[in-house]
């Protein structure tokens, strides 16, 4: 499975992506690369001298595809690419150089933020080398610890992003260390209450069973030996974790230590966000594009 073969799955109506500063260079690389496959058009807030530097250097100058927006400084960039989205000038939120907390601060703004009323939080889809299927991470960027009630949300926004790229009916392993419950760790706990919502209809549109140590959760082998029989052990879809540190060390462990290409976004608010880490190649920010393109069909 291939992060951009996703692109097939775009809606023919093309999306405007609103980037806040977007004056750097990878972020200017990927947007240079979905402009030569047609994934999107933009409407770049932040400084515009550097902006226009960037994007000479691969020969883009204004057009109807790629606006610049003249910002001062990083809240005014954050607060008025919110601002396209919340207006529904644009159809996807995308960081540039902006630190994380100062765009989900104006995403969460309430007056003219992307609330729903729902939990937002990080989906981030893995392709990892000798992998059949997409690894799907969440939540490894937004809701630091979240509760039963958070995680209950998390797992929604995960498969509704897991149908966008056509899971169907995804299989959810909510991960703890063990897969028994065990009284002193609350994430056992709330992966048994989640695997009972789903099996009680509470949780729609998926497959939910844990408490699953990552190694069952995704390696078969791995669940045959410890003798566990599940419909998702084996075979995850969705690994949904119970804090922001595993989910952050998961998901740069698979980036640094196994070569994995990633694209995220964070889901449950109006619009798909883009919200990669600064670090992340231009490569990843270009599948972030083409997912949030897909999820915001
Ligand atoms: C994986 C690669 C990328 C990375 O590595 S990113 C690096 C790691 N990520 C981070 O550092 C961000 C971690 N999260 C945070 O810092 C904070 O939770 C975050 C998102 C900035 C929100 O913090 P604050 O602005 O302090 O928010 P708060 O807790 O005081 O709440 C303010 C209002 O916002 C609401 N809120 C917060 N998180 C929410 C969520 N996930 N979904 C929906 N609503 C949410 C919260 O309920 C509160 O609302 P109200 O004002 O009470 O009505």
């Amino acid at each position: 499975m291939k992060l951009q073969n996703l692109i097939a799955a775009k809606s023919k109506v093309q999306k405007k992506i609103a980037v806040a500063a977007a004056e750097d260079q990878e972020v200017i690389e990927a947007i240079a690369s979905a402009l030569k496959l047609d994934l999107a058009s933009f409407i770049l807030y932040g400084d515009e001298t550097k902006i226009k530097a960037l994007l000479s250097e691969h020969s883009i100058t204004e057009n109807e595809k790629v606006t610049i927006t003249h910002t001062s400084g990083a809240n005014e960039a954050a607060t008025e690419a919110v601002k396209a989205v919340s207006s529904g000038e644009a159809d996807v939120l995308m960081k540039g150089m902006v630190p994380t907390a100062t765009l989900l601060k104006a995403v969460l703004n309430k007056e003219y933020g992307l609330r729903t009323g729902n939990v937002l939080s990080h989906v981030a889809v893995f392709e990892v080398e000798g992998y059949d299927r997409f690894t799907i991470v969440t939540d490894a960027a937004m809701n630091i610890a979240p509760d039963l009630k958070q995680k209950v949300q998390i797992t929604k926004n995960a498969v509704q992003i897991a149908r966008a790229i056509g899971i169907e009916t995804p299989k959810v392993a909510p991960i703890a260390a063990v897969e028994v419950v065990n009284p002193d760790m609350q994430a056992t706990l709330d992966a048994a209450a989640l695997t009972q919502m789903n099996q009680r209809g509470q949780l729609k549109d998926c497959i939910v069973d844990g408490p699953l140590a990552l190694d069952n959760a995704v390696s078969l082998e791995a669940a045959k030996h410890k003798g566990i029989t599940s419909d998702v052990a084996g075979k995850a879809d969705i690994l949904l974790v119970p804090t922001i540190e595993v989910g952050n060390v998961l998901y740069k462990s698979l980036i640094y230590f196994a070569n994995a290409k990633v694209g995220a976004v964070i889901a449950g608010a109006k619009a798909p966000i883009v919200l990669t880490s600064r670090s992340d190649s231009a490569e990843s920010k270009l599948n972030s594009l083409i997912l949030a393109v897909c999820s915001a069909n």
